[in-house]
Formats: structure tokens, sequence, C-alpha cells
């Protein structure tokens, strides 16, 4: 059974008239990876620091195990943090900084050695342990700050955009790394980021926030395959998000053509958001789809072709393992099961939602 081991209720957090989180809930089991996913400002450090103790709520309580840790100070929660503007003490070497929490909390040298040893083979900075802070790049610095963090074994992580700073191959290396530590030494994670992908790739859970609300919680997969409004589509992965007309259960106006769909009761020729994911569309000879177009742009990505097609008076986004060059006659079709219908915002919050998107 999953044991709840950090609870936010009811926050409330503003900066003079900017109301930063606004009556937001969070639970947080015991050894899950959960990720606070969202576009810049949209509160993700400001719940890190509340949850951490480097920030009050001006409302709301924060509770960890069970206990009010509201009003408990940041070094008395069992809780290390990981800024992503790192605090490293500039006077010490690398080595000193990462022993520095194991010898406040009076550990034998022999041990403190040993994690020294670990922190610095975990974050690939064998070699560094007399070298001066002011001497170390970004993100040798930050790897730096993972490790001294890390040696402390918390029951909790809290990780601002902690990789940032790293190159492609040092980042996946480490990404591999927190995800080992999570499974061997049961740390429970706390990960802000605006990476999409670092959100899908690490996490049990991801949190998608947006104007001091979640707009969305779940695994990657649900998140992915099943957002529930055209914000989460549109900020989790590449997304058409087009006006569509509900005629009746099954059936979506898309540019005047119409689609079979899979989704029920959202009324007859009611407006809805259309979202559909560039990979699910099928590329055919013209007049063989269920929407003739043309290509307008195409790049190669790696591995599929990205590429516009303009048809309907819409230009979708296609991902593709075929080419089609610029100027070709295509059809496009969808099958039903990829097409995901939407409400259209209604309330005063969805409203700000869809003007942000
Ligand atoms: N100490 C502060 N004083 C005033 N405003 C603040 C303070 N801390 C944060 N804010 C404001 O609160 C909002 C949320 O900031 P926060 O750092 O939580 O966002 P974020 O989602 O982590 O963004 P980013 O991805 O850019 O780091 C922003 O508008 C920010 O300017």
């Amino acid at each position: 059974m999953k044991t709840s081991l950090i609870e936010l209720k009811n926050i409330t957090k503003a900066f003079e008239d900017n109301v930063v989180l606004d009556d937001f809930s969070l639970t947080v089991n015991q050894n899950e990876f959960i990720t606070l996913l969202g576009p810049s400002g949209c509160g993700k450090t400001t719940t890190l620091r509340i949850v951490g103790g480097f920030e009050s709520p001006d409302s709301g309580r924060v509770f960890f195990e069970g206990k009010d840790i509201t009003d408990v100070p940041p070094n008395k929660r069992h809780i290390n943090t990981v800024f992503q503007k790192y605090a490293l003490f500039p006077h010490m070497n690398v080595g000193q900084n990462i022993a520095f929490g194991l010898e406040i909390s009076g550990k034998s040298d022999a041990y403190i050695k040993d994690k020294v040893r670990y922190g610095l083979k975990l974050v690939n900075l064998e070699g560094f342990q007399n070298r001066k802070i002011e001497s170390l790049s970004g993100g040798q610095q930050q790897r730096v700050a993972m490790a001294r963090a890390i040696v402390n074994e918390p029951k909790v992580l809290l990780l601002d955009e902690p990789l940032g700073a790293l190159d492609l191959k040092l980042r996946q290396d480490m990404e591999y790394e927190l995800i080992r530590m999570k499974n061997e030494l049961g740390i429970t994670f706390i990960y802000v980021t605006h990476d999409q992908e670092e959100a899908l790739t690490m996490s049990d859970k991801v949190v998608v926030m947006n104007g001091g609300y979640i707009q969305q919680m779940g695994t990657p997969e649900e998140i992915y395959n099943e957002p529930e409004n055209a914000f989460v589509a549109d900020f989790i992965g590449d997304s058409n998000i087009i006006d569509g007309i509900m005629m009746e259960d099954r059936v979506v106006k898309i540019c005047d053509t119409i689609f079979p769909c899979v989704d029920e009761g959202f009324g007859t020729k009611k407006p809805v958001d259309v979202v559909i994911r560039p990979e699910d569309l099928i590329i055919g000879k013209p007049g063989q789809g269920q929407m003739d177009g043309e290509v307008i742009h195409n790049v190669f990505i790696g591995v599929h072709y990205e590429m516009e097609i303009l048809a309907g008076g819409f230009e979708w986004l296609v991902q593709n393992t075929v080419s089609y060059p610029v100027g070709a006659k295509v059809s496009m079709s969808v099958i039903p099961e990829n097409i995901q219908i939407m409400h259209k915002p209604q309330t005063k919050e969805e409203e700000a939602i869809d003007t942000d998107v």
C-alpha cells in the first residue's frame, strides 16, 4: 500500500498581489519520484521551497509523515534540497563540501571518507576532491551540490532543475543514477523541471502546473496519452490542437470534414477542442485518406521527418518515418482512438489557462 510522506494541504502563497499558489494541495507518497512540471513562473520552485521550509505559506499546512511541519525550520525536516543555483561553500574544496552534512551529523571519519568517494563517483567527479569550488564549471558545481545532498541519504530529496547545466550524455547518466537511487535507497524525490522529456523519463507521477493550479496529475503515460485539457496536451509533447464540433456521440467535425472518434457525452453540435498527436496522422496518396493536403515544410529530426501539411485550412504538424517533399500532394487520416476530444474551457480559471496556451 502507498504511504503518504508529504502532504501540502490548501496552500496559498502570494508575493504582494501576485498569487502564485491558490488553494494548492498535493500528496507525495513514500519512495515516489514526483515531478512538478510547468512553464516558467507557474510556482514550481515556490512549492519546493515551501516543502523544504525555505518559504512559509500564507495559509494551508505542510505535513511530513503525518506531522504538521509548517513551522519547522529547514534543517529539522529530514529533507535535502538541491537548488537551481547551487549554494556551495566557496572556502571549502569539493570533498569538504560533500562531507559537510555528514560532519555536522557526527559521522565517523571512515564513513565520511567512504561516502565522499561514493558521491564523487556518482557524479563523475573522481579526482576532483581537492579542487577549489571556483575552479569548477557551472555543471561541475551543480554535480558537487547533487553529491553533497545525496550522501546524506535524506528521506526526501528536493531537486530544482538540477540537470539544466549538464550536457546531454551526463544528464542521461544522472537521470539513470537518480532512478537507481530511488529504487536502491528508497529516497522520495520531488523534482522541478520545465523539460517535459526529463519529467516523462524519470517520474512515477507528473504534476502539470499552470497559473497556481494543478492542471493534471498522473503517470507519464496518462499525462501524455490522456491529457485533460488543451494546456496539458500542448505542454506535453507536440500536438495539433484544433477547433471541432461534436456532431453527436463518436462523430466530430474538424475543418469541415467528419471524423469518427470514440468519445461520447459531449452533446450534439457542441464546440470542442480536438487534440491529435503528430505521430498519429497517417499519410497516404491524395484521395485515399480522410482529408487531402499539401506538404509545406519538411525537416529530418533524427528518427523521423517532421512535416507541416496544409489541409482543410489548418497547418498540421506530422511526424512520419517516410519523407514527402515540400509541394507533394498527400492525404491524411487518423484512427478514431487517436482523436482526443476535450471540453472548451468554461470557468474563469480555465479561461485563464486558455489564454496562456
Ligand atoms: N521572493 C519572491 N518575491 C517576489 N516574487 C517572487 C518571489 N519568489 C517567486 N516570486 C514570483 O512567483 C512566481 C512563481 O515563481 P517560481 O520561482 O515558483 O516559478 P517557477 O515555476 O519555479 O519558475 P521557473 O521555471 O522560471 O524557475 C513568479 O512570478 C516569481 O516572479
